[in-house]
């Protein structure tokens, strides 16, 4: 069985790239860093860590990979043959890859009626719909229908948590041991890939928002509370009693909306909280807050993990969410130099003032309640009430 597995990243190589193997695929993977894509086709194998006391060390074989960049004729033969296609590019990338996958589909419609389902395993809800309707912004209004009937864009939930690498092992990922992975079921076509670690679910709302509203919610805050409190981790930041406290309460607010939209058990949701919290104060993980909090223009959106809980906690609660609205603020105040979106923030904020940039980055309503609630956030912050 063939994979092509778009992204030899953190996530691609540490989480895909593991379960792919186990589930017996030969795994080909695209990606446009050439020093990678050598050492994969050099060694054919990586290993990954599992980051806790065991150490345990898993051989990752049968891979290789090419360079989307160089190679694109090739991307197209391996999509036109593959059994499952999957990708880990950060969303902002999904777009560049799309061109290439609608050549493959092209391709492989010519030569063989196999149905193929592609799944993107990014941090957003609906990553795979999005891959889809840019794949589709390259067809002919007359292949859509023949597309829809052949290749399924089911949506994915993916939950494993793995920082940035530093091994003389350029190959080596570190991972921690939990991971979860839910596939939208309904849009399969086909029959289901099997793949060792996927559950399969017919709705997969409630798992991707209770993960990215928990996982990444909190995650989010400790990385910018964590920075403006001068942390460089998460497992330091995790390590002030108030800024665990924070989120605690942030996730006790994400938690409250979950449970009044998805009627989860109190209790349940409650131990998954912990085990959220637990995850990050694993010592055995070396997690950047700039790589936590990477992006803050993509995760100020309101779709995503600060800014859709805050504004669903306001309509389905009727309370104005206090500590959702301080990381917001938070996000707001982080300015590292090394981050395109952060800098574009604080141009934003030094060009227009704060209150539009709320407006322009979270679609939050200048003068409404929730934007005058940051807004109090960000000057508190600011003027150096800080957690620490
Ligand atoms: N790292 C993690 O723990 C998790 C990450 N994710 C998601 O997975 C996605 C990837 O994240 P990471 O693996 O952490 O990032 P990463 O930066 O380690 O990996 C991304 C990979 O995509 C490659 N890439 C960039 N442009 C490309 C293109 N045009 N074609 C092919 N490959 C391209 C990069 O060279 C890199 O190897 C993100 O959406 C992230 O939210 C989801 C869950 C966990
Ligand atoms: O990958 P993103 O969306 O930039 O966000 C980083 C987040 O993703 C993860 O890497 C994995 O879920 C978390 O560590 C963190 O919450």
């Amino acid at each position: 069985m063939l994979a092509v597995h778009f992204g030899a990243g953190n996530i691609g190589r540490g989480f895909i790239g593991n379960l792919l193997f186990q589930s017996g695929y030969q795994t080909v993977f695209v990606d446009v860093n050439q020093e990678i894509v050598d050492l994969l086709n050099e060694k054919n194998q990586y290993t990954v860590v599992l980051a806790d006391k065991s150490q345990e060390e898993l051989q990752i074989r049968n891979v290789s990979a090419v360079n989307s960049g160089t190679d694109p004729d090739q991307v197209i033969e391996l999509i036109a043959n593959a059994d499952l296609v999957t990708a880990a590019v950060g969303p902002n990338i999904l777009p560049f890859i799309a061109g290439s996958i609608a050549e493959g589909l092209r391709k492989r419609i010519a030569a063989n009626d196999a149905p193929l389902n592609i799944i993107a395993c990014e941090n957003m809800i609906g990553g795979s719909t999005l891959l889809k309707e840019k794949v589709y912004e390259k067809l002919e209004e007359s292949e859509k229908q023949l597309f829809d009937s052949r290749f399924g864009f089911p949506d994915a939930a993916v939950d494993r948590i793995v920082p940035n690498q530093s091994n003389e092992d350029k190959l080596m990922v570190k991972v921690e041991p939990f991971y979860e992975w839910a596939v939208d079921e309904t849009k399969i076509i086909g029959s289901r890939p099997e793949v060792e670690g996927i559950t399969y679910v017919e709705d997969l709302k409630p798992y991707i928002e209770r993960k990215l509203f928990t996982v990444n919610t909190g995650h989010a805050a400790a990385a910018y509370i964590g920075y403006q409190a001068g942390m460089r981790t998460i497992d330091e930041a995790m390590k002030i009693k108030e800024l665990q406290e924070l989120i605690q309460q942030t996730l006790q607010e994400t938690g409250r909306m979950l449970i009044s939209k998805y009627a989860f058990e109190p209790e349940e949701h409650q131990k998954y909280i912990e085990k959220i919290v637990n995850r990050f104060v694993n010592p055995y993980i070396t997690d950047e807050v700039t790589r936590v909090g990477r992006s803050p223009i993509r995760k100020l959106g309101p779709a995503d993990r600060l800014v859709s809980p805050a504004v669903q906690y306001l309509q389905l609660t009727g309370d104005v969410p206090v500590s959702l609205t301080r990381v917001i603020a938070s996000a707001f105040l982080y300015d590292y130099k090394e981050d395109p979106d952060a800098v574009a923030i604080q141009e934003a904020i030094y060009e227009k003032g704060i209150e539009r940039a709320i407006e322009q980055f979270t679609g939050i309503e200048a003068g409404s309640i929730l934007s005058e609630t940051v807004l109090d956030h960000y000057h508190q912050l600011k003027s150096g009430i800080t957690i620490k």
